[in-house]
């Protein structure tokens, strides 16, 4: 004959044991998603240059339209040159990384190209006339784009001091598709954030 009463405290020792396990797993869980909650700062500081990615990507199709009418390449290199120029001049007078800066701008600009690239072949197919009064390139448009270039750089230098923080790049994953769209599906968005993803994967953040 078995002993019931033996058998039942096994058993019930097997739950227990369980039990404690299971409270081990879920306190070790909560533990971790607490300790890769970013701080206020940091969420402030990512969302600021989020936003400001998007104000630069949102104003590629103006640029877009006026290449249209205007027939002049979509890549523009003498510029690029120009704003480089004074990104790296002001990375010195910020103390901001220079590499990091200009890589940074070089995606801005690649991202911006998708959406030109872009739109320029939809216009193609649908055999777009050329725009009624699109914005002036020199006149409007650059002179906006030229606005954002200090906004960006005080944001980018914000954006160093807080990369190496815990759970940035996962906070950078979480938002980057609300605050920055780009109407092409994602891709100039991509294109436009991976330095910033670089910059916390080389933190060792994960
Ligand atoms: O100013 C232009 O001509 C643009 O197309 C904009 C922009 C930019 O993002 O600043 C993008 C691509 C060009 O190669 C140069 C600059």
């Amino acid at each position: 004959m078995m002993d019931t009463s033996r058998t039942i405290s096994l058993a019930s020792l097997r739950v227990m044991l369980c039990a404690i396990l299971l409270v081990a797993l879920a306190l070790g869980v909560g533990y971790q998603a607490r300790a890769a909650e970013p701080s206020n700062d940091v969420r402030q500081t990512v969302d600021q240059l989020l936003r400001l990615v998007d104000e630069r990507l949102a104003i590629a199709p103006d640029v877009a339209k006026a290449k249209w009418n205007s027939g002049a390449p979509i890549d523009a290199p003498a510029r690029e040159a120009q704003i480089l120029e004074r990104v790296v001049a002001e990375a010195t007078r910020a103390g901001i990384n220079e590499a990091f800066a200009q890589t940074f701008f070089k995606h801005q600009f690649e991202a911006s190209k998708v959406i030109q690239h872009r739109l320029h072949e939809q216009w193609r197919q649908t055999e777009q006339p050329p725009f009624e009064s699109p914005p002036d390139l020199a006149e409007d448009i650059r002179p906006q784009l030229d606005q954002l270039t200090p906004q960006l750089m005080a944001s980018l230098r914000d954006f160093e001091r807080v990369a190496e923080s815990e759970g940035v790049k996962q906070y950078l994953e979480n938002n980057a598709e609300t605050l920055v769209s780009d109407g092409v599906g994602g891709v100039a968005r991509e294109e436009a954030l991976r330095p910033l993803y670089e910059a916390t994967d080389t933190a060792g953040v994960q």
